[in-house]
């Protein structure tokens, strides 16, 4: 009936409700109570009809009835205390898998983002938890609570009448068989459910990013029929779903009536062969509800958990996508610790790489050396592989060919974390989070200090702005920054990497421009950065980079040009043809296309 990677799931999800003994335990131990509850009551009604009833013996009669009322009531409360416990150990398994989840996303490879749409990983961590919270709990609990209930009842039916409980039994194996057919059409049209809804949810993010520029360029149209494909498609399966569960449904229900009928005439006439009492024929029919209604139930259960296995499907591809790699060392963690305390020297050896190891490589044959206190421009057209260059320095990616050494030590082989304190890293992209500005700066790290965050708020030269804020620093920031300037946006992710404090400042000089005010408290900026810092630069505004000791220029992934700013110029090449197409240099032009001698 379950597969075996159902199991698997199953064994997962129970690895987290596991925490949650005591509750699940206290639970359980309800289950036999139930269960007593539900055959005393029965047992209680043939007593009361045949012993004092049919006879005309009332004495006692009373007592039965006030047993009976107190095994109902035992009854419900020991279904809600299971219904309860269970259901609290299930959220809380849910809880915890949620943030194991959240967890790893985090860890996960840029690899991992670059193939994924964010909509789809979002789907994961709220539909699809959702649906095991509330799918595969409740339904796990009604269906495990009815199997063990419809058992001891049918076991009880034979006891007190087997030519009736058999004629119950003949029932199971068409509605069983149903059953089956029926798991597996449904199993098929929830993961087309799942996986059109994800697919959706991830478009309806990229919309949601970009809606103004839909509204700009006025492609509402062409989004809303794209989305309505997503949307269709979800629909569709739903529909095949519903269909599937109202038939079931009803051809179950429809069984269980007539057999209801069956019972009720091949018992009435054997009361009346006198080969049955009336208690037991009355009894039987009470208990027929207890078997029948689970049995009917038992393809919306099943439904509920086919929901969730597709969800667990979804979630389990998350727990095995392989986390970022950390690098392994054959240095202890102490030699290691010491020799990355400060920045001292990096060096790229013939370095190759292409994005997923496949298609043409877009850093071929790259080398260069940088020691600490000097200054490292990246020039080139778009495309020509800059960002790369600091991606793989700050092992977003791992697979280059060739070597990269750090104080002498292989890139590849140093864990992240134990060099991330050398590295501080001004983004093309800026991110902002809808917290205040102080947050923004700090990324919320102890380390960094109020003072910490002014001083780098001064550095980049956006102190000023800030003060102006109504709530200064404590300014929140709505929508990824959408109250305030892209100016300001750019010097606040600047502050940020400024504060972060790293040794070498990786800078990815934005392609977007801003106001020339802007403009020129980040050039200022930059300035002082590479007075003080050892850095790496990419820009676009050449100026910026003048005073750089080594000009790296890319074309395609080569370098076709290495020097310092006069040098290169002498050249007359590609960085001299870079200059004078350069749209942005800046006033000093004049300064900049001066060649020497
Ligand atoms: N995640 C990625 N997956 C596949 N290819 C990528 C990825 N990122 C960049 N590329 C490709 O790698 C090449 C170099 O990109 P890179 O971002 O390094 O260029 P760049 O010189 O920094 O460009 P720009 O100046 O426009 O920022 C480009 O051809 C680009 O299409």
């Amino acid at each position: 009936m379950i597969k075996s990677p159902d199991f698997q799931h199953l064994k997962h999800f129970f690895e987290y409700a596991s925490r949650y003994k005591k509750t699940a335990v206290i639970g359980l131990l309800m289950m036999p109570i139930s269960v007593a509850a539900n055959l005393l009551f029965p047992w209680l009604i043939i007593q009361v009809i045949d012993d004092h009833l049919t006879p005309g013996k009332y004495d006692g009669m009373m007592w039965l009835i006030a047993i009976m009322l107190v095994v109902l009531v035992f009854n419900y409360i020991a279904d809600a205390i299971y219904t309860y416990c269970l259901r609290l150990t299930g959220q809380k398994a849910v809880f915890d898998m949620r943030m194991a989840l959240f967890q790893r996303i985090l860890k996960l490879p840029r690899t991992y983002y670059d193939k994924t749409p964010t909509g789809v990983t979002l789907s994961r961590l709220t539909s699809d938890l959702e649906v095991i919270g509330e799918s595969f709990v409740l339904g796990v609990l009604s269906l495990v609570k009815d199997s063990i209930n419809t058992i001891a009842v049918l076991i009880f039916m034979f006891f007190i009448n087997w030519q009736l409980a058999l004629l119950v039994l003949l029932v199971f194996p068409p509605v069983l068989m149903l059953t089956q057919y029926v798991r597996n059409r449904l199993r098929e049209m929830y993961t087309i459910t799942r996986s059109s809804l994800a697919k959706g949810t991830g478009y309806l993010q990229e919309c949601l990013l970009g809606v103004k520029t839909v509204q700009l360029y006025g492609a509402e149209q062409e989004v809303e029929s794209k989305y309505h494909s997503y949307t269709e498609d979800f629909l569709h399966a739903q529909l095949k779903t519903n269909k599937y569960d109202a038939t079931l449904f009803s051809i179950i229900t429809g069984i269980t009536t007539i057999t209801i009928g069956l019972i009720i005439w091949f018992g009435s006439g054997k009361v009346l062969a006198g080969a049955v009492s009336l208690g037991v024929l009355i009894a039987f029919i009470n208990t027929l509800e207890k078997v029948f209604v689970p049995l009917r139930d038992f393809t919306s259960q099943i439904a509920s958990i086919q929901r969730s296995f597709a969800a667990f499907e979804h979630i389990e591809e998350l727990f095995v996508e392989e986390l970022e790699e950390q690098g392994k060392t054959l240095l202890s963690a102490e030699t290691l610790k010491d020799k990355l305390t400060n920045f001292e020297t990096l060096e790229f050896k013939n370095v190759r790489f292409r994005y997923g190891g496949v298609g043409p490589y877009v850093l071929d044959d790259v080398s260069f050396a940088l020691s600490k206190g000097e200054q490292l421009a990246l020039v080139g057209t778009t495309g020509s592989g800059k960002s790369t260059v600091i991606r793989i320095m700050s092992k977003a990616y791992m697979d280059y060919e060739g070597s990269i050494l750090l104080n002498g030590i292989e890139l590849s082989s140093i864990p992240k974390d134990s060099m991330l304190h050398l590295f501080s890293l001004m983004q093309q992209d800026v991110f902002l989070f809808e917290e205040n500005i102080h947050f923004n700066i700090s990324l919320g790290a102890d380390e960094i200090s109020d003072d910490a965050v002014v001083d780098a708020a001064e550095y980049v030269y956006a102190h000023d702005f800030i003060i102006g804020l109504p709530s200064q620093y404590q300014f929140e920031l709505k929508n990824s920054g959408s109250n305030l300037s892209a100016g300001q946006a750019q010097l606040i992710s600047f502050a940020r990497s400024v504060a972060q404090g790293g040794q070498v400042m990786m800078l990815d000089e934005a392609t977007s421009s801003v106001d020339s005010i802007t403009e020129s408290l980040i050039q200022k900026a930059i300035g002082r950065l590479f007075e003080e810092k050892t850095v790496i630069a990419i820009a676009h505004r050449l100026s910026t980079i003048r005073h750089s000791d080594q000009i790296l220029v890319l074309n395609q992934g080569k370098i076709v040009e290495q020097g310092n700013h006069q040098e290169l110029l002498a050249m007359n090449g590609v960085y001299s043809s870079l200059l004078t197409d350069n749209t942005n240099i800046a006033d000093d032009e004049d300064e900049l296309l001066s060649k020497p001698g």
